[in-house]
């Protein structure tokens, strides 16, 4: 059972991983730091992904380019350890020519530039693939037009050297050869005549294109040192005879002091975000630009800038150079852009992107169009999504992410359609080979949720909520299958006989001796038709498994997102390879995205197919200095559609509330094997007590009580599971009643223990206190359990923020048990209120139960009540059928009904104590709490869960 923490707890768990956290990162940056030292010529000297980057264990994330060099870092990082589901054509990458020359495009070109380059464009470029096919894919063309062509790998930098032409290329800001004819081709439009191209290249300008390449971002490759000074003199040949110009900071911007140049103007025009002052008649500029502009000033021959005050020219020298980078800010200027597509809606998605303009002129030519002006983003209808893809691939500097193929595989009905069909209708399914008791008690919603299951070919997660009746639902689908039988039922433990007399109600034509209840790792799995297993057994089982089940159940599947229990491992395999999967759970997730991972892929094996995938995009991933943090969420709107589209049915209880009754109460049928053989040798002499003749009355009622009293001890463990099975479910608040002093002990005892929120009223709580505590239990935020003694606290009092209430012990008198009911049912409620009555079998409850059905059938031919306990009483099958149970029953009967007799066994049974023989008055036992805490540690539900609660973080993280 997992230990249940309070919202303060894991509010501290959470601030002390954060704080922990921070300091490591901080460490490690100093670390950094001390081992790269501050000293620029050293940074100059590492390779370019060291410098480019944050130390590689520090956080990042991938999905958002922040800085170039984190981005460059990140990528490699993460295409290693990554399942992009992006397809590789959508990646922006410049491995082909074809690619790689669009860089050279103008943005507004782009649908004529793309197909007919010019031979040198890719003869130039063909020269220079090999070094950008080493790139990664996210490398903004801003840091290739910025001079950091030669931050790459030290290899890299060697091609370019052997490849002057490569350089001319990839070093658009510095290419006097095209400048030469006009600045605004320098910007973005591709040199179109090879041969002025070729004839305007002066030698000098090669020499220093190279210079540049390799000095420019200070990483030098081996042997280049002595050279790149020469060659720099070079370049700053032009000062004698250019215009000159100065720099000037000016807060977070900078502006540029220079007389009229035609070819300057022409540059600054380009920059995004160049402003132009009447005033002062300057033009200035942000930080983001300053490295662009010095790049692209320093190829025009008619002009010389000075740069800023405390920034290195970096053109100075090797060792320089890296002083320049680090005092500037990165330079994203020439607007390289990167989102993603993402759904909106079953039959649209958006562009979530940064600003292009020339982006913005290709959405505009879709026809499907939408400009959201509150999200400022552009939308379009599905069908239009390769088309977009297509034509941003010929955009140089966007990336556009498709959608991913789980998307376009789950939507692939409007991908391809021409005109948008918002839902298609459901079909009727034929459920005339399902037994009519079934068909005919489905109420129009539950129908309709068997109608989607089937449309979904019998693989789904039907997550409506709590109560609204799942069980019934998945028989009746299972049902629709039966000839792909036999069927496999996976449950929490304490929930396997009341499923078998879900299957016993609702399929009347199922022998009962064809369901197989598994209890011991020693049962077979695949004895039955129909075959109930627990979690926990099925881990042990799985081995027996020679042929697959085609039919599989998993109720309250949410127990199967931790992809590392033994649970999910023995289950998943199975999903994997049968026909049907239906998935049942309220909650499917309880707090993160991540958790709903197991489920996805139980119904659809071929979504998502890595985790990391579904991590980046929907748990908003991060890298971590210990691994990936896949804790948090991102894109839910898309994820619920997807879920909605090809996983799963959800409705709530205020959707369906008219359908509902107000009140919904259930039996739950409790696991015999959970009454330990002490306990039920305790009972089995009890019960043989109860039926000796020629007893007085007294002696009769003190054999009834006791039967009665070692009833309660005997449930006590599987109440608990039961409980815990709730609290694990996600239930939030809910109500318990017991009768006896023990049975509540424990209840709270355990509650404790697993620190889960709870109030206790009992015959000992002062009127003062129950209302505080009432209080209490209404400003619990979370889980919150009320211990409530049947006949101390049953009238009175209002837990109306709770829509259960459990009884784990029966009372003989059904109107005590109606006002307990009604604490959680009364004014203030909204709600379907659920009611479980925990009963079990071989116990007194065999007696109780039908003795409290008929006196409600008193009362209501009497017209003081309208509630009607028989379905359910038919439903388990609570009938006593042999005549020494007749016996036992009219005994009970007799009893209770004897003026008097309800206060002296109340009195009795509230201080009974479990120790004594004779269960008379005295404190809870240590035997007991032996007998607790021996069973429900047998099979380690109780031990295994908790640690399944610690892991939960861990379950979310994977080391790198
Ligand atoms: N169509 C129906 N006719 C009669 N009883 C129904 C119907 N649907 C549900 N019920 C009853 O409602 C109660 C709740 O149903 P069930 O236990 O299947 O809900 P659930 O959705 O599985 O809830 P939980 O998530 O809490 O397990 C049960 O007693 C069930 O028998």
């Amino acid at each position: 059972m997992p230990l249940r923490l309070t919202e303060e707890q894991r509010k501290k768990i959470e601030e002390n991983r954060q704080k922990a956290l921070a300091r490591r990162a901080e460490k490690l940056l100093a670390e950094q730091h001390q081992s790269t030292g501050s000293s620029s010529s050293i940074i100059a000297s590492n390779s370019s992904q060291s410098k480019q980057g944050p130390p590689p264990n520090l956080p990042r994330d991938p999905s958002k380019p922040v800085n170039h060099g984190v981005v460059f870092m990140q990528q490699n990082l993460s295409s290693s350890s990554s399942d992009d589901q992006r397809p590789h054509s959508h990646s922006f990458h410049l491995s082909t020519p074809e690619q790689a020359k669009g860089i050279w495009k103008r943005q507004g070109d782009v649908p004529t530039a793309c197909p007919d380059q010019s031979p040198l464009s890719q003869m130039t470029l063909t020269g220079i693939s090999p070094l950008l096919a080493q790139s990664p894919p996210e490398v903004p063309s801003q840091q290739l037009l910025g001079g950091t062509l030669g931050q790459g790998h030290p290899q890299a930098s060697h091609e370019i050297r052997s490849t002057p032409f490569a350089n001319r290329t990839h070093e658009p800001l510095a290419k006097a050869k095209s400048l030469q004819k006009t600045p605004a081709s320098f910007f973005g439009q591709p040199p179109r005549d090879p041969g002025v191209g070729a004839k305007a290249v002066r030698p000098s300008t090669l020499g220093q294109d190279i210079s540049d390449t390799n000095c420019g971002s200070g990483s030098v490759a081996p042997g280049t040192e002595g050279r790149c000074p020469q060659k720099l003199g070079a370049s700053l040949h032009k000062a004698g005879s250019s215009q000159k110009g100065t720099c000037i900071r000016s807060g977070d911007r900078f502006q540029v002091k220079i007389g009229y140049n035609a070819e300057l103007i022409a540059v600054f025009k380009h920059l995004p975000s160049r402003s132009y002052d009447p005033a002062t008649k300057t033009w200035n500029f942000s930080m983001t630009d300053y490295s662009a502009l010095m790049k692209a000033a320093q190829s025009l021959p008619t002009v010389t800038l000075q740069p800023l005050e405390g920034a290195e020219d970096s053109r100075a020298s090797p060792s320089t150079a890296g002083v320049a980078q680090t005092c500037l800010p990165a330079a994203p200027s020439l607007a390289f852009v990167k989102g993603q597509c993402v759904l909106i809606s079953r039959v649209r998605f958006e562009a979530d992107i940064g600003y292009s303009e020339d982006l913005i002129a290709l959405f505009k030519q879709m026809e499907s169009r939408n400009y959201d002006v509150k999200t400022r983003k552009w939308n379009f209808l599905l069908e239009e999504h390769s088309k977009l893809i297509q034509s941003v691939r010929c955009l140089p500097q966007v990336q556009l992410d498709p959608l991913p193929k789980t998307l376009t595989l789950a939507f692939a009905s409007q991908l391809e359609k021409t005109s948008p069909c918002l839902t298609e209708p459901i079909p009727e399914a034929d459920l005339s080979g399902v037994d009519p008791k079934l068909v005919s008690n489905l109420l129009p919603f539950q129908r309709a949720g068997v109608n989607f299951a089937i449309a979904k070919r019998g693989r789904l997660l039907l997550a409506d909520d709590m109560g609204l009746g799942k069980t019934i639902q998945a028989i009746c689908i299972a049902a629709f299958y039966q000839k792909e039988w036999p069927l496999l039922v996976v449950v929490p433990s304490s929930v396997r006989f009341t499923w078998e007399q879900a299957f016993l109600r609702w399929l009347p034509s199922l022998s009962p001796d064809r369901i197989n209840v598994v209890v011991t790792s020693r049962d077979r799995l695949m004895a039955g038709l129909v075959n109930i297993v627990s979690f926990d057994l099925l881990s042990k089982l799985e081995k027996q498994l020679k042929t697959p089940f085609k039919v599989v159940i998993i109720d309250e599947s949410h127990f199967l997102k931790n992809i590392r229990t033994a649970r999910c491992r023995a289950a998943m395999p199975l999903l994997k390879v049968a026909k049907r999967v239906i998935l049942l759970s309220g909650t499917p997730a309880m707090s993160r995205p991540a958790e709903l991972y197991t489920q996805i892929i139980g119904v659809r094996p071929t979504f998502f197919p890595q985790f990391h995938a579904f991590g980046l995009r929907y748990c908003d991933a991060k890298r971590q200095p210990w691994g990936w943090d896949y804790s948090g969420s991102s894109n839910l709107g898309e994820l619920k559609l997807l879920l909605e589209e090809a996983v799963m049915l959800r409705r709530l209880k205020c959707d369906v509330l008219a359908q509902l009754p107000p009140k919904q109460r259930k039996i739950v049928a409790l696991v015999p094997g959970q009454i330990s053989t002490k306990a039920r040798a305790a009972l089995d002499a009890a019960a043989k007590e109860m039926t000796t003749m020629n007893k007085t009355k007294r002696q009769q009622k003190e054999a009834l009580l006791l039967f009665f009293n070692r009833t309660a001890e005997a449930k006590i463990p599987s109440v608990i599971e039961y409980i815990l099975d709730l609290l694990e479910s996600g239930r939030e608040k809910f109500l318990v009643f017991a009768h006896h002093k023990v049975v509540l002990s424990a209840i709270t005892r355990e509650l404790e223990k697993k620190h889960v929120p709870h109030i206790r009223i009992d015959g000992s709580t002062s009127s003062a206190d129950r209302e505080d505590l009432c209080q209490q239990f209404h400003l619990f935020e979370k889980h919150a359990v009320a211990v409530l003694s049947i006949t101390a606290a049953n009238m009175g009092l209002t837990f109306s923020s709770a829509d259960l209430v459990v009884f784990a012990e029966l009372f003989w008198n059904p109107g005590v048990l109606l006002q307990a009911e009604d604490r959680v049912h009364r004014i203030g409620q909204s709600s379907s209120v659920s009611i479980h009555y925990l009963v079990a079998r071989g116990t007194a409850d065999d007696y109780l139960w039908p003795l409290i059905q008929e006196k409600i059938k008193v009362l209501g031919e009497a017209g003081l009540s309208q509630t009607n306990f028989s379905e359910m009483t038919e439903a388990t099958n609570y009938f006593y059928k042999d005549p020494k149970q007749q016996k036992i029953y009219d005994l009970f009967q007799k009893s209770f009904e004897e003026d008097g007799s309800d206060m002296e066994l109340l009195e009795a049974a509230e201080s009974f104590d479990p120790g004594s023989a004779s269960g008379a008055p005295g404190s809870d036992s240590q035997d007991l709490e032996d007998t607790v805490d021996e069973i429900t540690l047998m099979g380690s539900p109780v031990k295994k869960r908790r640690y399944e609660f610690f892991d939960n973080f861990d379950s979310f993280t994977f080391p790198l």
